[in-house]
């Protein structure tokens, strides 16, 4: 399909085809003769002259038209909405941006936050790396309790700028992100966009805010990679990821590092362990595990070399939600205004794991029991696609820091995930119906 300029005005000389068959001579004849004088020629020229500038100011129109037409934030109503979401109800808060709050963590975080008094809007982008309907679900719950959940992407500066103009967030919780270890080599470039873009694009707009928020964001266990030493502390090694995945987490560090450096922005990163729980991620094992298993279908369970099981440092939601919050809470001040670093700012990276790692199959076995269905288990040697054999957490800093101590095993804290899974989706999601 040719474009509307194309169309009006070809580029192709080409296409402008004079015919000269002696069929068509009667047609040049006339043709030429309405050229032969100078002033009809005038009167085609200002015709043209004229459909050229109604054509250009019609593009302009199209173009404002856009911007104002698409924009799905802005306007009075709109910023009325972030106003009273970011409203503290107790002495002492904080106002909080989460990024990813349609997400599994950010909308728990939200929660929590607007549940103690603290004021929260939310930033998701609602993209359909899973199910969108259920971050639809997060947000009308997330309604339900006063928390707006403004729809756009960390990407769009604007908007971003927009929200530090209406309200003067003391704290971002940056949890929006590009999950998933084995995605990352099926989309790598959405990593990119999200993971590392995405979060410059924020620290740009949180170092210019007049009065610095401190920013608590997700690093992920996966940055320890290749490493054996066991358990992983923060100083441990973190150069050797197996996933592209954990090279933009890592990336993140230290990209984060920087703007702490230059700018004088508090920065904590929280390496979370394979965290899990209601209103989880479908894509993550436990969770399609689920849906799998009770609709008799085969999941399939890695193994690593050796016949060696996969082993993972599963963490209940509810306690990395005290993670975060705690983290919030002892965040310490940014330093700089406008740009401008006045003096040095913390920096501090901790884990938030459980400390006790469990293989997959018993991960398998638990829902097994608590779905009351025996699985169809096909057992494979983990391809090379990114995962890592085992993580496992120390998480003694963090208990330092803000008395961070998980309290919930993974056999509780599934048979919680299992009474939401089949609250929310009932015992036949996505059973064929005959
Ligand atoms: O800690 C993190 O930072 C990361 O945690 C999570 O990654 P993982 O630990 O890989 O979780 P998850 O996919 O549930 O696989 C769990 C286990 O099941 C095994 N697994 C997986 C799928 C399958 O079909 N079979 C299987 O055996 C698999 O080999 C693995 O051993 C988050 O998704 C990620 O976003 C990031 O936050």
């Amino acid at each position: 399909m040719p474009s509307l300029e194309e169309q009006l005005f070809p580029s192709t000389p080409g296409k402008f085809k004079i015919d000269r068959s002696s069929h068509h001579h009667a047609m040049n004849r006339q043709f030429h003769r309405c050229f032969s004088s100078t002033s009809t020629m005038f009167l085609w020229a200002l015709f043209l002259i004229a459909l050229t500038a109604s054509y250009l100011s019609f593009q302009s129109f199209v173009d404002s038209g856009s911007k104002y037409f698409t924009a799905s934030w802005g306007g009075v109503q709109w910023e009325k909405q972030v106003r009273n979401s970011a409203q503290i109800h107790r002495g002492g808060g904080m106002s909080v941006l989460v990024t990813g709050a349609a997400g599994f963590v950010g909308s728990h975080v939200s929660l929590a936050l607007k549940k103690r008094g603290d004021g929260v809007v939310g930033i998701d982008n609602f993209n359909h790396y899973y199910d969108p309907s259920l971050k639809k679900a997060r947000r009308s719950m997330l309604a339900e309790h006063g928390i707006f959940v403004v729809a756009g992407d960390i990407n769009d500066g604007k908007l971003l700028a927009k929200l530090f103009d209406v309200v003067g967030f003391t704290h971002v919780m940056h949890l929006a992100a590009q999950a998933g270890v084995r995605y990352a080599m099926e989309n790598p470039n959405s990593y990119i966009h999200s993971n590392i873009a995405g979060l410059v694009t924020l620290l740009e707009i949180c170092k210019s805010a007049e009065t610095q928020p401190a920013v608590v964001w997700a690093s992920s266990s996966s940055v320890y990679g290749l490493n054996e030493k066991s358990p992983f502390s923060e100083s441990d090694r973190t150069d050797q990821p197996a996933s592209l995945y954990a090279a933009t987490k890592k990336a993140g560090e230290e990209i984060t590092h920087t703007y702490n450096h230059i700018y004088g922005l508090s920065i904590t990163g929280l390496r979370f362990f394979t965290v899990y729980g209601p209103w989880g991620r479908p894509d993550m094992a436990y969770f399609s595990f689920t849906k799998n298993i009770l609709q008799g279908k085969p999941i399939t369970v890695y193994r690593g070399k050796n016949r060696v099981d996969l082993a993972r440092d599963f963490t209940y939601i509810d306690d990395v939600v005290k993670g975060c919050l705690g983290s919030l809470d002892t965040a310490g001040r940014s330093t700089g205004s406008g740009g401008k670093k006045t003096g040095p700012a913390p920096y501090r990276i901790f884990n938030l794991g459980n400390t006790s790692p469990v293989t997959v199959p018993t991960l398998v076995s638990i829902l097994e029991r608590h779905l009351k269905v025996k699985a169809k288990k096909k057992v494979v040697e983990m391809p090379g696609n990114g995962d890592v054999p085992f993580t496992h957490a120390n998480i003694s800093s963090a208990r330092r820091e803000f008395g961070y101590r998980p309290t919930t095993d993974l056999q509780t804290g599934l048979k919680k995930f299992v009474k939401w899974y089949l609250a929310y989706y009932g015992h036949n999601h996505g059973k064929a119906v005959n």
